[in-house]
């Protein structure tokens, strides 16, 4: 593992080969044994690359830049010697937190507040943690933070607000602040919060141990970095930042199809009906109208799943990600770009960055809210129906699979009228079809003879049906979530209140288009979904533990998609997977991945 290293002289910065890959565990990294341990229950044993280079530098006290790709397990990197530094302070009476993680928005600080307390409850320590949201009353905050907790987890704006309301004092900051982290750096200052964090800095004491996590570099970054830190330590993941470098992990197989606008609900009924992908799936569109629409038209096939997007209340929101997460579904419909301007005036980011007119070259970021930062759990496919407005979104949706150690696939559906994005996309990702070595490779399980024989069944779902229906939904997710809203207070664990992936439609799906009958499958498709479901019951995917959030086995090796390399897909057309000719991608082609 080659990472670069530098401190902040104006030396450039050196690569350091790390010390055998292989060999590093938590242990070696002089991680606490109840850390490591709570770890385990979690069935972590490996720390990821940026883990093994973070860890021992920020328990040694450093300021550290560390800038390495979605999903590659910064939060620990973080979280981990924080917690560890915190076991080890003083206990006197402080009246701030010791410990301070800013992040841009109320989805990663839940995100972020639940593996702390998680850590916290598997460490059995005396640790607090609380979390502020803009959304809270002020008299909530003042409690929250009368409990004297070792560490907060909140946004810029909040921390501003509560330095302004006289709920945190700067000269109790000055005294008890011993670590601050900027998580997903890269985004707080596109979210409009610099003149919030400008208005942190002047209290930050500098015994204060600053780190700064992201997943790019950007000027935002090398901004904070100026603002925040004096003799900080840089690292970054070789495959991070430069467009030219791999942003896309290697255990992510990336796939597209091509298929006409009016046909990508047939083409993604096809996927999921005939079973050619993986579960869990996130399937990403660009309208909510067209997440809506989704929904409705799988439902009518019997296939179940729940949509997450700006509209829905905030509750609501958290709570179908702490549902997909623990597995009860495994289809969910994410709209990461959105018009709504809900949270613009709350002086807090959830779905949809602030926007300045000085950021306003971040047009992208709007995709981010739903997309940067957050954790969904074993998601192996990653479809995109709708094709994003950029290469950076592209990334960002995709790295919502192949998280940390585990393996995943991604398929985008593109139309003519997509084309040029979809070049803007592999262009960006270095791919070049000269050189042979294309890494968004053309699908190879899903024959058009396959998508016929659904055609005349996949009716399509009028509009008004879906306004009514979305109509419908909102109501019952605003319903939910103010009664959610007492329920989680009481139990936060408890899922069962809620079923976001409950019908829109109130007919229930007829028999003759929840099943597909033998005769319409052809040998390629049947070939090719009974390889997806024994890979998967090898990955133990159909084990009705995994839906109760218990992890799954070892993926590696075991996933069919791995094994349409161009040896495997000639290895299956020999075996009788007959590829259809110029499937609709026009192109036969399996390229090698660039490495
Ligand atoms: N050492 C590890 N081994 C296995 N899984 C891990 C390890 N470290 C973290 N993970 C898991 O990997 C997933 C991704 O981690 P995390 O969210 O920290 O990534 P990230 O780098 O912050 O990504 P992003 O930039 O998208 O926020 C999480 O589900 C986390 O529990």
């Amino acid at each position: 593992m080659t990472l670069s290293l530098a401190e902040t002289t104006e030396k450039p910065p050196k690569e350091i080969e790390s010390e055998d890959e292989e060999e590093q565990t938590f242990e070696s990294l002089g991680l606490d044994g109840r850390l490591i341990r709570a770890l385990n229950k979690k069935k972590i044993d490996k720390p990821t690359p940026i883990q093994q280079v973070a860890i021992p530098l920020i328990l040694q006290g450093k300021d550290v830049v560390a800038r390495a790709k979605t999903g590659s397990g910064k939060t620990f990197a973080y979280l981990l010697p924080l917690l560890q530094k915190l076991f080890t302070l003083e206990p006197k009476k402080k009246l701030a937190p010791s410990a301070i993680v800013l992040v841009p928005t109320r989805e990663l600080s839940q995100q972020v507040y639940t593996e702390v307390s998680s850590l916290i409850e598997l460490c059995r320590v005396p640790l607090k943690v609380v979390q502020l949201t803009s959304s809270m009353p002020a008299p909530d905050w003042r409690t929250a933070l009368a409990a004297l907790p070792e560490i907060l987890v909140t946004t810029p704006a909040c921390v501003k607000k509560c330095l302004s309301d006289g709920v945190l004092q700067p000269t109790s900051i000055d005294e008890s602040l011993e670590i601050l982290v900027l998580d997903e750096a890269d985004l707080l200052l596109s979210y409009g919060y610099e003149g919030d964090i400008k208005a942190l800095t002047p209290h930050i004491p500098k015994r204060c141990q600053c780190l700064l996590m992201s997943a790019t570099s950007s000027d935002d970054v090398e901004k904070l970095k100026k603002l925040i830190l004096h003799n900080s330590y840089i690292l970054t993941l070789p495959e991070v930042g430069d467009i030219k470098d791999e942003v896309i992990p290697k255990n992510v197989q990336q796939f597209w199809i091509s298929c006409s606008a009016r046909d990508k609900l047939l083409y993604i009924l096809s996927l999921l009906k005939l079973e050619l992908v993986q579960k869990k799936v996130l399937i990403f569109t660009n309208t909510i109208d067209m997440g809506f629409r989704l929904k409705l038209f799988l439902e009518k096939f019997g296939i179940r799943s729940a949509v997450l997007n700006s509209e829905l209340p905030q509750n609501s929101r958290l709570h179908i990600l702490e549902e997909f997460n623990a597995g009860l579904f495994d289809y969910l419909i994410a709209t990461d770009t959105s018009k709504s301007k809900e949270n613009e005036d709350n002086g807090e980011s959830s779905i949809e960055p602030k926007k300045s007119k000085k950021h306003a070259k971040h047009k992208a970021d709007s995709e981010f809210g739903v997309v940067r930062g957050i954790d969904f759990k074993n998601v192996h496919t990653v479809v995109n129906l709708d094709m994003p407005q950029s290469a950076e979104g592209y990334v960002h949706r995709i790295g919502r699979t192949g998280r940390a150690y585990s393996t995943g696939a991604s398929i985008s559906l593109v139309s003519p009228d997509e084309m040029a994005i979809f070049e803007e996309i592999k262009s960006f990702l270095g791919d070049d079809e000269k050189d042979d070595s294309n890494l968004i490779a053309p699908f190879p399980l899903l024959t058009k003879n396959a998508v016929e024989s659904l055609r005349y069944r996949a009716e399509s779902v009028t509009k008004i049906a879906v306004r009514e229906s979305r109509a419908q939904d909102l109501r019952n997710e605003i319903l939910n979530s103010e009664k959610l809203k007492a329920h989680f207070e009481v139990n936060p664990r408890d899922l069962d209140l809620l079923k976001h992936d409950k019908a829109l439609s109130k007919k229930p799906p007829a028999p003759h288009l929840r099943d597909v009958p033998d005769y319409l499958l052809d040998a390629t498709t049947k070939e090719a979904s009974k390889t997806v479901k024994l890979a998967r019951a090898a990955m133990g995917n159909t084990n009705p533990a995994r839906r109760h959030g218990f992890k799954r086995k070892s993926k590696k090796n075991k996933d069919p998609l791995k094994t349409f390399t161009a040896e495997g897909h000639k290895r299956a057309r020999r075996g009788g997977m007959k590829q259809e000719g110029k499937d609709g991608n026009g192109n036969h082609r399996q390229k090698k991945r660039k490495t």
